[in-house]
Order: structure tokens, then sequence, then C-alpha cells
């Protein structure tokens, strides 16, 4: 059994929607995992958590959500090494945004590496003009995610 923080960027709900379906996945394989939609390093630090989620929209011109970039900030500011701790990310994201698609994802992928985090699978990119399931799609990334990082 592991215990998985799930911090969650979105705007109007879709990458919400896919962590509750990760986090009851993740249940169901006997997992402990806690979907926050207003992450801190307080509850990162706090959990004992075994692994991270991170699973984020990207709004803007490539820019993390409101609701997660206090955390992405936060990450930078207060750096709170990760040891290897495994983490993945679910980016959601829209390719004819072209230049910044799912730049969020990439941006808190890259701030987990560098607090020495590890990606056993690199981040999934889910693309609204392609899929009408995106629980389904990060369903089936997150099968090999548990499998790697769990
Ligand atoms: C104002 C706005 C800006 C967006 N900017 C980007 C972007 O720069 N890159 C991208 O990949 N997707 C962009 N998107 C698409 C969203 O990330 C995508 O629709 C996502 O599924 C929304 O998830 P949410 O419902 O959790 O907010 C944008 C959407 C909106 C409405």
């Amino acid at each position: 059994m592991a215990r998985v923080y799930i911090p969650v960027g979105t705007v109007s709900g879709t990458a919400k929607a896919v962590a509750e379906a990760c986090a009851a996945a993740l249940r169901t394989e006997g997992h402990q995992a806690q979907v926050d939609t207003e992450a801190s390093i307080g509850a990162l630090n706090s959990g004992d958590w075994d692994a991270v989620l991170v699973v984020t929209a990207t709004t803007g011109r490539g820019d993390i959500p409101s609701n997660l970039s206090p955390f992405y900030i936060a990450l930078e500011e207060q750096a709170p090494g990760q040891n290897g701790r495994p983490f993945g990310v679910i980016c959601l994201g829209d390719s004819s945004y072209d230049m910044t698609f799912c730049q969020a994802g990439a941006l808190m992928e890259a701030r987990f590496i560098e607090l020495q985090g590890k990606a056993p699978v690199p981040r999934v990119t889910i693309d609204a003009t392609e899929t009408q399931t995106p629980d389904d799609d990060a369903l089936f990334w997150l099968k090999e995610w548990m499998e790697e990082a769990l």
C-alpha cells in the first residue's frame, strides 16, 4: 500500500475530474490517495507520501492554473528536496495552442526533477482536440505509472 499526494491545477474542472478518477483507481488497487486543489508545501511535507501525482491543465499562454501556481512558486522558494521520491505528471491541454501545448505540466515536471524527484514514467499529455475521454487516457497511463512508481 502506498500513499499518493495528488496536487491539481484546474480552471474549469476537467483536471480535477481526471485526478478524482486516478484517485479512485489508486484506491481500488489498495493505495491511499489525496486530491488537493489547494496544494501546498505543508501538505506535501506532512503527509508521509510515497509518491506525488500532479494533474494539471494549462491556461493563459502556457501558464499554470492559478489554484496550482502558489505551489509551483513555493516549490522554487522553499526547495523541498524529494530525495528520489517518485512522481508523475498528467497534463491536460489543447494542441491548437501549439508552442504552449501542455506547458504547465512540463514546468511541474521540470521542477520536481530539479528537486531530485524521480520520474519513472515521463509525463503524459492529454489533448482536448483529440479525446473526449481524458479520464480513460489518464487511467491507461496511470496503470504503467503505478507499476513503476509504487
Ligand atoms: C483561456 C485558456 C487558455 C488556454 N491555454 C492553453 C495553453 O496555453 N496550452 C494548452 O495546452 N492548453 C491551453 N488551454 C486548454 C486547457 O488546458 C484544456 O482545455 C484543459 O483540458 C482544461 O482543463 P480544466 O477544465 O481542468 O481547466 C487553454 C484553455 C483556455 C480556456
